[in-house]
């Protein structure tokens, strides 16, 4: 069975970036994924002066608006490094929180998907063909997690 996940209020809501779930990276608190994941956007960049505002938005989805302004320019190297960014923050979501980590293993080996109906790179796409990143990100988390898990139990 594939799951399918999307809104935080939705099931599954814990796999979205947008759940109030924070991260520390490099010292910093980040509120969600999402707010990292924006921030990113500008790092090293002209437009790096945004970040501390990405950072302190009230929302995700005002961190989100922020970081997809079209007039400001990323990173030269976004494209590169966007999913490796990803993955570090989803993957220091779950080690960080052990109530959706269990929610997360729980699935087992089902296929994840974003089902979003807009963004064909991150989730599905309203047609189901998108490439759905974020959701082979969760299911390599998932994998690198039970890894980690079986090292303790087995030391
Ligand atoms: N608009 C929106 N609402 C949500 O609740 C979402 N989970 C998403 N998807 C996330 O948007 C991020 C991609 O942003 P960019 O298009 O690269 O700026 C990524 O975190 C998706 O998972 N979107």
């Amino acid at each position: 069975m594939t799951i399918y996940f999307y809104k935080v209020w939705q099931p599954y809501g814990c796999f979205s970036n947008f759940s109030p779930h924070p991260i520390e990276i490099q010292g910093t608190y980040w509120p969600t994924v999402e707010h990292y994941y924006q921030a990113q956007k500008f790092v090293g960049s002209e437009e790096a002066i945004i970040i501390p505002s990405i950072h302190a938005a009230p929302t995700p989805e005002e961190a989100a608006t922020l970081g997809r302004c079209g007039t400001r320019k990323l990173r030269s190297d976004w494209e590169m490094v966007k999913t490796d960014v990803m993955r570090a923050a989803v993957l220091k979501k779950f080690i960080t929180h052990r109530e959706i980590q269990e929610v997360l293993l729980v699935t087992d080996d089902e296929v994840l998907v974003e089902n979003s109906p807009t963004d064909y790179f991150w989730g599905c796409g309203a047609d189901k063909t998108g490439q759905n990143h974020l959701g082979k990100i969760l299911m390599s988390v998932r994998e690198e997690i039970r890894q980690l898990l079986s090292l303790s139990v087995n030391k």
